[in-house]
């Protein structure tokens, strides 16, 4: 493809990708940031043939790029891509950093988890008020555990529940099976949940999977299942788990919510039996060097006439 701007959301990034990549290798295209495009009477938009999307951004940016005349791809700094879905289907490519999160997300998966049936965050809340109190908690040995999206990070979380001696059931949008054995398609939920204990959510936002956890799926789990959504929060109808958490029947561990930033006066804050991250699966000190080495490859293709990587299907 023949590229000539590519558009970053701040210098700091740019600057860093910039130092990955041997200056010959960079010479045709022009890295700017966002923000100048926006502001240069030098630099038009109408310039801008590549953007990089801000992290985790669904708002401003999102809202700008219909009004790129010449925009030709989006750059993602996440794996999920839901905010800009759209895209392909109107002639704008899509490159995602799938991989940058795996192992963040997986851990946060298997230590939201680990807290919530532990009472980590009872001790807490004890430890704030200078408490010492008792209680029994759930192990996580031997609990039937449901890992609901079996793509990268649904396998990385796979692995790291292993060796808790967990029983391990898959699910994903069809059945199939891989070398770790027999995967259920999502049609088998209704025999399933009721024999689930803990329920990770990590699949991509789209059609399939907006409010797959619903009221009646919450209906069909037995009494103290705990449901982590490491997904988006989309993926649960979030009045429906507000209600049943009220109830105290279930628990939940949610790094994602909806909406996202979670409100001050959201009921969520207050349901009994929740544990919640502000979306920080993949925030770890890993993420910056592998985002930068991602752009990098990004550049350095866009700039040799290659198609980026990780583009998603229109
Ligand atoms: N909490 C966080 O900070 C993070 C959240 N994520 C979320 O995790 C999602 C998954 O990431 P990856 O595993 O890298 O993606 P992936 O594309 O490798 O895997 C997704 C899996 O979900 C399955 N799936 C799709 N529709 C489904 C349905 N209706 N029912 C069941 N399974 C279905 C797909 O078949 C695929 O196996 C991302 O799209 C993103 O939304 C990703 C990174 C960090
Ligand atoms: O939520 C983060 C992502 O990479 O997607």
């Amino acid at each position: 493809m023949s590229i000539t701007t590519i558009a970053f959301p701040n210098s700091e990034l740019r600057n860093r990708v910039i130092a990955q990549i041997p200056a010959h290798q960079r010479a045709d295209v022009d890295l700017v940031v966002f923000s100048d495009a926006e502001r240069s009477a030098k630099l038009s938009r109408d310039d801008v043939d590549v953007v990089v999307l801000p992290y985790l951004d669904s708002g401003p940016t999102i809202e700008l790029l219909d009004e790129l005349p010449n925009l030709r791809l989006v750059i993602t700094q996440t794996t999920g891509f839901d905010p800009v879905s759209h895209l392909p289907e109107r002639g704008i490519q899509v490159a995602t950093a799938s991989g940058v999160h795996t192992g963040g997300t997986a851990e946060l998966a298997l230590a939201l988890t680990l807290a919530s049936l532990r009472g980590i965050d009872d001790a807490v809340r004890s430890q704030v008020s200078r408490v010492w109190e008792h209680h029994r908690y759930r192990s996580l040995q031997d609990r039937r555990v449901m890992i609901i999206g079996v793509g990268e990070i649904g396998s990385a979380i796979a692995d790291r529940f292993d060796p808790f001696e967990v029983q391990l059931t898959r699910v994903a949008s069809t059945a199939r099976e891989d070398e770790r054995g027999k995967i259920h398609g999502v049609d088998e939920l209704p025999k399933l949940l009721p024999h689930t204990e803990v329920v990770v959510l990590i699949t991509p936002l789209n059609e399939s999977t907006h409010h797959l956890v619903d009221e009646k799926f919450l209906s069909q789990l037995p009494d103290n299942a705990l449901i982590v959504n490491v997904a988006r929060g989309k993926v649960v109808d979030t009045d429906a788990l507000v209600a049943e958490l009220a109830t105290g029947r279930l628990h939940a561990a949610l790094d994602v919510t909806d909406p996202e930033p979670l409100p001050r006066n959201h009921a969520l804050w207050g349901t009994p039996n929740t544990l919640i991250t502000p979306h920080v699966g993949g925030d770890t000190s890993a993420f910056e060097p592998r985002v930068v080495k991602i752009l990098a490859e990004q550049v350095r293709r866009i700039n040799d006439g290659q198609q980026p990587v990780n583009l998603i299907k229109a």
